[in-house]
């Protein structure tokens, strides 16, 4: 691994957005692979003067405060951090204990528990700009992403070219060894679970697993690796107010990624870069729903519809924009993607988002809907719209059938009131007008007749495992358990 050359050199001092994409730019132009270690330093570093400390002077009208110009970033600062994390990675792995070209999983652990022991104790980990290597080597501390992405980076410094990152969307850990054949766990997940870090993600634990996406996380090229901290740029200073200065650099940059087709297979660095472009339109540019519905396409290609949030950054907007209809397709569809798992106890944060659909958008929408008065004289109201019903019907059938099978379960009395809440908004007339059939569904008689077949196979094929045993009927739902793992205290934030 190269140190920082003259083709990066040469970008400084960083003084606006375009000396930055510039830079970014270069990273890309020739056969060297960028490097993430520099990369993620220079975008921390920007990120803490104009987010965290922001020593710019307010006027004493605080809602005015004075963006500040873009700071001036010296080449010194990074190139000390960057030889720092050189140095720290360097001096605490000897490779001569590790031959071969390909990574192993007892380095990949080693390296691991090199960024793991530079992390302070015990630190509010949800917390916003933690992301970065320059929060790990000014403040060790990094979030649950910023842990991977730091060993990625390690392994680059290394010289290592097979350690790569993996994403879900709400997880991370590295793929590695010949063919990226090999997975680890390299950081924690959630709060209060134990970390699994050095084991491998097999089958078993991703098959209709959300948290590891049924084994079609976004698996990072080193491009791919640049658009992930890109992609976890955080331009927010607090709870109300974001870096209108980050958040076009963080725009700027995922659109120049766009260009070189480096987002072609990241869902949701798309899913952002359509909310960004929400937020303040780029002359000439694709429009938010162009950009979501790429990251539709992106979630069939490349990754056979196991992903669910490209549908709800769609459905979002929809329902921001007030285009009911089409916020509950975009629902619909995204229950139609979760309906395929079994909801475990680390999913809480896709529990949310469906929660947040269900029990408050939902409702919230049906209620203005039906306040329209003139839509509901002509009969153009949604509550009316037989797809509309369809896809209402079709949401709740995916959360439904998300929890059957499942060991925890998904639905309890605010689901079901806010249910019958929704449900009763729509007009009884638009029954009439939906045929309601899975898909390849077969007539009632037919399926009794299956079914009644299957079971007495069943009963055969036990009595001659287990002769004059009780067979016990259909399925027992075991209740959920949270075993209250021991282990640090700490917020962490979901990754
Ligand atoms: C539709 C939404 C609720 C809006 N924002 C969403 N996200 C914001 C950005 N997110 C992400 N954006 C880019 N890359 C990644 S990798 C990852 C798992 C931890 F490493 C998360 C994530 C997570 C999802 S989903």
């Amino acid at each position: 691994m190269a140190g920082i050359r003259d083709r990066e050199k040469r970008h400084f001092p960083l003084q606006q957005i375009q000396d930055v994409v510039n830079l970014f730019k270069d990273q890309f132009s020739d056969s060297d692979e960028p490097n993430l270690a520099f990369l993620s330093i220079v975008l921390g570093s920007i990120e803490h003067i104009l987010t965290v400390n922001r020593a710019v002077p307010y006027n004493r009208d605080a809602s005015k405060c004075i963006e500040p110009i873009f700071p001036v970033i010296q080449l010194d600062t990074i190139q000390a951090l960057f030889t720092k994390f050189v140095t720290l990675v360097k001096s605490s792995v000897d490779l001569t204990q590790y031959p071969g070209d390909f990574a192993t999983r007892e380095l990949v652990k080693r390296v691991s528990d090199v960024i793991w022991s530079g992390l302070t104790r015990a630190y509010y980990k949800d917390k916003a700009h933690l992301q970065s290597l320059y929060s790990f080597l000014t403040g060790n501390k990094l979030d649950c992403f910023g842990v991977a992405f730091g060993v990625v980076a390690a392994f680059q410094v290394l010289g290592y070219k097979d350690v790569h990152l993996a994403l879900s969307e709400d997880h991370a850990w590295v793929v590695f060894g010949k063919d990226l054949k090999e997975t680890a766990e390299v950081t924690w997940h959630g709060k209060g679970n134990e970390d699994k870090r050095g084991q491998p993600i097999t089958v078993g634990v991703s098959e209709k697993n959300w948290l590891y996406l049924n084994g079609q996380p976004v698996i990072c090229s080193r491009e791919i690796e640049v658009a992930a901290i890109v992609s976890a740029i955080n331009p927010s200073i607090n709870a109300t107010t974001d870096s209108v200065e980050m958040g076009a650099l963080q725009q700027e940059l995922l659109w120049q990624l766009y260009d070189m087709g480096h987002l072609d297979k990241y869902p949701m660095a798309l899913g952002n870069l359509g909310d960004l472009e929400e937020l303040c339109p780029t002359l000439e540019r694709p429009l938010p729903v162009q950009i979501f519905d790429k990251a539709i396409e992106s979630a069939k290609t490349y990754y056979n519809e196991q992903h669910v949030y490209p549908y709800t950054y769609l459905g979002a907007y929809h329902c921001r924009k007030g285009n009911y209809r089409e916020a509950l397709k975009a629902w619909a569809d995204a229950a139609s993607v979760i309906k395929k798992y079994n909801y475990t106890r680390e999913d809480e944060e896709i529990y949310k988002e469906f929660l947040e659909i269900a029990n408050d958008l939902l409702p919230n929408m049906m209620k203005s809907v039906a306040g329209e008065n003139a839509s509901r004289l002509h009969g153009t109201s949604l509550l009316h719209d037989p797809e509309a019903y369809a896809n209402f019907l079709r949401f709740y059938d995916g959360i439904c059938q998300w929890e059957e099978d499942s060991p925890t379960p998904v639905l309890h009395i605010t689901w079901a009131k806010q249910l019958v809440f929704s449900l009763g908004k729509f007009d009884p007339k638009v029954r009439n007008y939906i045929d309601i059939h899975g898909e390849g569904e077969e007539d009632e008689e037919e399926e009794e007749e299956d079914e009644e077949e299957e079971e007495e196979e069943d009963r055969r094929d036990l009595e001659r495992k287990v002769p004059q045993k009780e067979v016990t009927k259909g399925r027992k739902r075991k209740r959920s358990h949270k075993n209250s793992e021991n282990g640090d205290e700490y917020e962490t934030k979901d990754c």
